[in-house]
């Protein structure tokens, strides 16, 4: 069976540095996705390219098996969603009627379906928001618009979701919640998530594999219960403490000089 995602050979350069060098990987069905490395490693340009946003320097990305540029843009729409790090809203609009704006790749007509709009309900609902439809997307908390972008996400219904830095701006009780939200939509047949994130712990409580991005356009690809500390703080340029409790690992940075 073909892979939901999958690279060949995928090189990827900025500023004349080699961010990505030769990535072979692939995603399937039913895991989550880690994708770690310090500032400015290339994990904002991985996921942008892989979302069909920039064309790589080199190799080949497939989506269900398709080359991800033959895919049409609808048709993509449906099969991947992209939340970006950050993003400037413009315009007054209503909370309710962004996350209905996300659910064009579906649209039959002008109009929206009464299942368009129960998709939305229950969104707001997942992410705690339904008080917010109503308002105004410019006047939200950071906190708050974060939420509706991601609800937005899963108003658009994609079975793979790629997601960088989704829960930069949540209280840890809502970072604990979002996580468990995306790693409890893995389980669902056909369905999976990568995200880009420097919440360390939460994440890798929740995701199944790990894309260590390394210097030099070196990478590691393995399952998180592979992971180590020395692996960890290679990856991000500082010792981290693995400490383990009720069955549990976390990592802790170690103390500086
Ligand atoms: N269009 C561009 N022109 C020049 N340099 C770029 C461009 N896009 C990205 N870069 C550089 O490529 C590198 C990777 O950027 P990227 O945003 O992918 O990093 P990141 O791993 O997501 O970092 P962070 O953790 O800080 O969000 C950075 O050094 C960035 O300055």
């Amino acid at each position: 069976m073909s892979a939901l995602l999958d690279s060949q050979a995928l090189t990827l350069r900025a500023d004349g540095r080699t961010l990505l060098n030769a990535l072979d990987w692939r995603l399937e069905a039913g895991q989550c996705w880690a994708v770690i490395g310090r500032n400015g490693a290339g994990k904002s340009t991985l996921l942008r390219t892989l979302a069909g946003l920039r064309t790589a320097e080199g190799g080949r990305i497939q989506l269900a098996g398709r080359a991800l540029a033959d895919w049409p843009l609808a048709g993509r729409a449906r099969q991947l969603g992209y939340l970006p790090q950050s993003w400037r809203d413009a315009f007054a609009c209503q909370v309710l009627d962004a996350l209905l704006i996300a659910r064009h790749p579906h649209r039959q007509a002008y109009w929206d379906s009464a299942e368009d709009i129960a998709s939305a309900r229950a969104a707001l609902a997942a992410l705690d928001i339904g008080h917010l439809a109503a308002r105004d997307i410019r006047t939200l908390s950071g906190g708050e618009r974060q939420r509706v972008a991601v609800a937005a996400l899963l108003t658009q219904d994609a079975p793979l979701l790629l997601l960088d830095e989704p829960a930069a701006a949540l209280d840890i009780g809502h970072q604990a919640q979002l996580l468990a939200l995306l790693a409890a939509r893995c389980q669902r047949p056909g369905h999976a998530v990568m995200l880009v994130s420097h919440e360390l712990n939460l994440t890798l409580q929740h995701a199944s594999h790990a894309l260590l991005l390394l210097d030099d356009g070196r990478w590691r690809a393995l399952p998180v219960a592979e992971l180590s500390d020395e692996l960890l703080s290679a990856c991000l340029g500082h010792p981290l403490l693995e400490i383990q409790r009720d069955g549990r690992r976390y990592w802790l940075p170690a103390a500086g000089p």
